[in-house]
């Protein structure tokens, strides 16, 4: 076992995580990364894993949870604040041997050079959104972070919150934070961010235990790591840029949901990883970030899955419209798309532009098929 896992299991118990003996944390050190696997046979309804709020890192629990709070900043800007602040604090910081854990960054197109983005994802949607994403972190930056560093030089300075570390910490909270509850907000949750991704075949659900007895009020769109970003707030309240988000805003908010119990004795303050499915002993568990394409995973969280169901095809609606614009009359142009929109099928609208979207599950790539065909129909003489 590596020094940082043991350092890091003896952490947990002194914050009272919870971890079942049937999970290892296997350490493939450098790139690799951790993953967790069975150490026995474990049956559904398990739960692995318990996980006191308090022991998560947020706006609210972090050493400088009232610079930030005074600073108005909030939602994964603020988690980033609160992340690069207890980095820097190094030794100091109540979650030290959790952030040892963690990558510098993670390897997201975000962190890629303007270079490696267009030799690496040109021609793709993602060329132009990564591009648009990086100029809004700059802006965030400069508008909320400058801000605190200025308004805090005790807590905040250019050493620990310059652009570097705010893409570091961004880029870490966009692939692993949780949506923890109000209160808290984003937040870093030590151990349950240590799963890996399967899509549409997730072995574990993350799961926050409240005490009220509505157990349906709670049961709508909590997506765990990382959590879907989506957040268009103004100022320093959320992002200014919609980062993360854009190539399928359809796809994204059903899975890693947040679960009430309706059992009055349940703990509200502590997170739990529930087994959703039998797993044998030896094979890696897995959570789900999302019913998403292969776009939305390398966007968030810097890699793909082969044969991945839920992938999608954007096209954008004005090359389309060009290329009908010449064979067919302007007015057939108009016509044709009017139809598209009355029958509801614009696909998704994204970063100002609209999209016709190829899904590769089912019928409804059918019907996008026949409606294309029909956009492009020669008009009749
Ligand atoms: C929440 S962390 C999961 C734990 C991570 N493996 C670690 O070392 O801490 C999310 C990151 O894990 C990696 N990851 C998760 N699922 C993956 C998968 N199915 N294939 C490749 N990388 C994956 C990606 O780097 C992703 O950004």
């Amino acid at each position: 076992m590596s020094r940082r896992l043991r350092s890091f299991k003896r952490w947990m118990k002194a914050q009272s995580i919870g971890v079942s003996d049937s999970l290892d944390l296997v350490d493939g050190g450098g790139d690799d990364g951790v993953s967790v696997v069975s150490a026995r046979d474990i049956s559904e309804g398990e739960v692995v894993a318990t996980i006191p709020k308090r022991a998560c890192l947020t706006v609210r629990t972090c050493a400088a949870s009232e610079a930030i709070e005074a600073a108005g900043i909030a939602g994964q800007l603020g988690l980033s604040a609160a992340l690069m602040h207890e980095r820097g604090l190094g030794e100091a910081s109540e979650w030290y041997e959790y952030l040892q854990m963690l990558p510098r960054r993670a390897c997201v197109p975000l962190t890629w050079t303007v270079g490696e983005v267009d030799e690496l994802l040109k021609g793709t949607e993602l060329q132009k959104i990564v591009k648009e994403d990086k100029i809004h972190l700059h802006e965030d930056w400069k508008e909320c972070i400058l801000p605190l560093i200025a308004s805090d030089p005790s807590k905040f300075n250019s050493k620990n919150s310059g652009i570097e570390q705010y893409f570091d910490a961004k880029s870490l909270v966009a692939s692993r934070a949780f949506e923890i509850d109000d209160y808290h907000g984003y937040g870093m949750v030590p151990l349950a961010d240590l799963f890996n991704h399967k899509t549409g075949a997730e072995d574990v659900h993350f799961t926050s235990v409240c005490s009220h007895s509505d157990s349906e009020s709670c049961e709508d769109g909590e997506t765990g790591a990382g959590c879907e970003d989506g957040e268009t707030g103004t100022g320093c309240e959320g992002e200014t840029g919609a980062v993360y988000d854009g190539v399928d805003n359809k796809e994204t908010s059903n899975t890693n949901i947040s679960m009430c119990s309706s059992d009055s004795t349940d703990d509200p303050t502590v997170l739990q990883m529930l087994m959703v499915k039998d797993v044998k002993v030896g094979s890696e568990v897995f959570n789900t970030y999302g019913s998403i394409g292969n776009a939305a995973l390398l966007h968030r969280y810097g890699f793909t899955e082969p044969d991945n169901p839920f992938d999608i095809v954007n096209i954008d609606l004005n090359l389309v419209l060009q290329r009908v614009s010449s064979s067919v009359s302007p007015r057939q142009v108009r016509v044709r798309h009017s139809l598209w929109r009355k029958l509801d099928f614009s696909g998704c609208v994204s970063q100002n532009s609209e999209y016709f979207e190829i899904s590769s599950t089912g019928v409804p790539q059918l019907e996008l098929l026949v409606l294309l065909y029909m956009f492009f129909l020669p008009e009749k003489q």
